[in-house]
């Protein structure tokens, strides 16, 4: 496994993480274009992989197929690949490798949002997700609640209730400018 070590703190690959619906998806493409890097979502790459949509995908081979085949992605982005703007799919983190690879070779931000603004997004949501289908609003919430322990270790926790989404990739950008002069300067390098 490629670690962090190994590849300069600048050069790492950027992981965005956290429940359906934060804004992985539409954050990391406005950080890609900010840091003109390439982004990579992974439920997209999926879908195009099968040419089927997620909620397809899960009627067709199952959540557990899902699960292999967003592992195998993930697993080869964080061995070959640098530069990159990932956003992972928000149960991705529930496959403990998944999580340690990407803690270990990327930086990690987890982009939280509480659950009063959250439930606002459910409308718009619910079509696409399969996991949030034919479920109350208390079940969706219980996912919600128990689904936070799974983004809690990260590099970075972005508070996202009061931003919208070119806010947040500014905020991103900031702390990783002040993290990478805290940790690699540019300074004297020359
Ligand atoms: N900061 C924000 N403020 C308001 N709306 C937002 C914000 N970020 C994203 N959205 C909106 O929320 C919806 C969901 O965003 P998005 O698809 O990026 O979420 P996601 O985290 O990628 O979800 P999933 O894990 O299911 O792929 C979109 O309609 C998007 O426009
Ligand atoms: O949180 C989840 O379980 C999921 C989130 C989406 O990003 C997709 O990866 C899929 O719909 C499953
Ligand atoms: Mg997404």
């Amino acid at each position: 496994m490629q670690n962090n070590r190994e590849i300069p703190l600048r050069e790492q690959n950027i992981v965005l993480i956290g429940f359906m619906g934060v804004g992985k998806t539409t954050i990391g493409s406005h950080l890609a274009r900010k840091l003109y890097r390439d982004f990579v979502d992974i439920d997209q790459e999926i879908e195009q992989e099968y040419n089927m949509p997620t909620t397809e995908i899960f009627k067709t081979y199952g959540e557990q197929r899902f699960r292999e085949i967003e592992k195998e992605h993930i697993l080869k982005l964080c061995r070959n690949t640098r530069l990159k703007i990932i956003s992972v799919g928000g149960g991705a983190f529930l496959q403990e490798e998944v999580k340690q690879a990407c803690l270990a070779s990327s930086i990690v931000f987890f982009l939280d949002l509480n659950w009063n603004s959250w439930k606002d997004r459910l409308k718009m949501l619910v079509d696409t997700r399969p996991n949030l289908q034919n479920k109350t609003l208390a079940e969706i919430e219980d996912l919600f609640r128990s689904r936070q322990n799974i983004y809690a270790v990260n590099h970075s926790k972005i508070d996202t209730d009061q931003l919208d989404a070119e806010e947040v990739a500014d905020y991103i950008i900031q702390t990783l400018n002040l993290g990478w002069e805290l940790y690699q300067p540019t300074r004297g390098l020359n």
